[in-house]
């Protein structure tokens, strides 16, 4: 099943003299049970990218779909309900609510607009004991690690069950050490869960733990490679890509696989 289909996608910014085109014609999509990166230069439009799946930006012109669902065609109230309904939130910072314990800032989603489901407990419990939270339920923000604080925000952006995560940097503020472990997580959830996640990263070692990277450039479709064999390759595979995309070569077309 679909996930995502972006169609010609183009987002121009400003007019006239300071006109930037942020997105130009990009198309791609995701499927169900997909861990997918999204990578580029500086300034190639992931995070118009990102918002404008997230209804934070509305394009130009162009299509997206996701589960099944034309963004477009959305009143302010159907945005915010689609946002609620359908996507999981992992930004770089964590956006963890400091006076909530660990329990709360989870089940957030939930609880923010009534009803609140019979089933919260078990959710709770099944989406800690996922994420190895479970002797912290109690604790707050501020007597965790970094990597514990993205782990319950990765709870809490998963916990409503969305057809998709939307991953902006998560690695961004963590160690190598706790930024693996999140990986490790997440690659659990994507396998075990069938939990669909667009990540983006300008990380290579990040971008390995993917099963797929689309490289956008100028706002366009470059490139995509796919992991076949095992992540030390996907990784070589991924560098070469950026080698590429940032000497300003040409790849453009079928998918490469490695
Ligand atoms: N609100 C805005 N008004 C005008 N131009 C914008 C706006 N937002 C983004 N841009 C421009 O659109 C282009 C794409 O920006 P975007 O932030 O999506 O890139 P990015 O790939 O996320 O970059 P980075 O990796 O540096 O975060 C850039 O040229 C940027 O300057």
């Amino acid at each position: 099943m679909r996930v995502v289909d972006v169609a010609h996608l183009t987002k121009i910014y400003g007019h006239r003299l300071n006109r930037v085109t942020a997105l130009n014609d990009l198309s791609f999509h995701i499927d169900a049970g997909e861990f997918v990166g999204i990578m580029g230069p500086s300034g190639a439009g992931k995070s118009t990218l990102l918002n404008t799946i997230a209804t934070i930006d509305t394009p130009t012109s162009g299509e997206v779909i996701v589960a099944g669902q034309s963004l477009s065609q959305f009143s302010e109230s159907e945005s915010a309900r689609y946002r609620r309904e359908q996507l999981g939130f992992i930004f770089q910072e964590f956006n963890l609510i400091p006076d909530l314990t660990v329990a709360d800032n989870i089940t957030l989603p939930l609880t923010f607009v009534p009803p609140v489901p019979d089933d919260l407990d078990t959710r709770l419990a099944r989406f800690a004991h996922l994420l190895g939270l479970e002797s912290m339920l109690t604790r707050y923000p501020e007597q965790l690690s970094l990597g514990q604080r993205q782990r319950v925000a990765a709870a809490r952006a998963m916990i409503s069950n969305p057809a998709l995560i939307l991953a902006d940097e998560p690695t961004g503020s963590l160690d190598s050490m706790a930024a693996t472990e999140l990986l490790q997580y997440l690659t659990k959830l994507n396998l075990e869960e069938d939990v669909t996640i667009m990540m983006v990263t300008h990380d290579a070692f990040t971008a390995s733990f993917c099963n797929r990277i689309i490289f956008i450039r100028d706002g366009s479709y470059f490139a995509e490679v796919t992991r076949r064999g095992p992540r030390q390759q996907f990784f070589d595979s991924i560098i070469d890509m950026e080698a590429t995309i940032n000497g300003g070569g040409k790849r453009r077309g079928p998918s490469d696989t490695f």
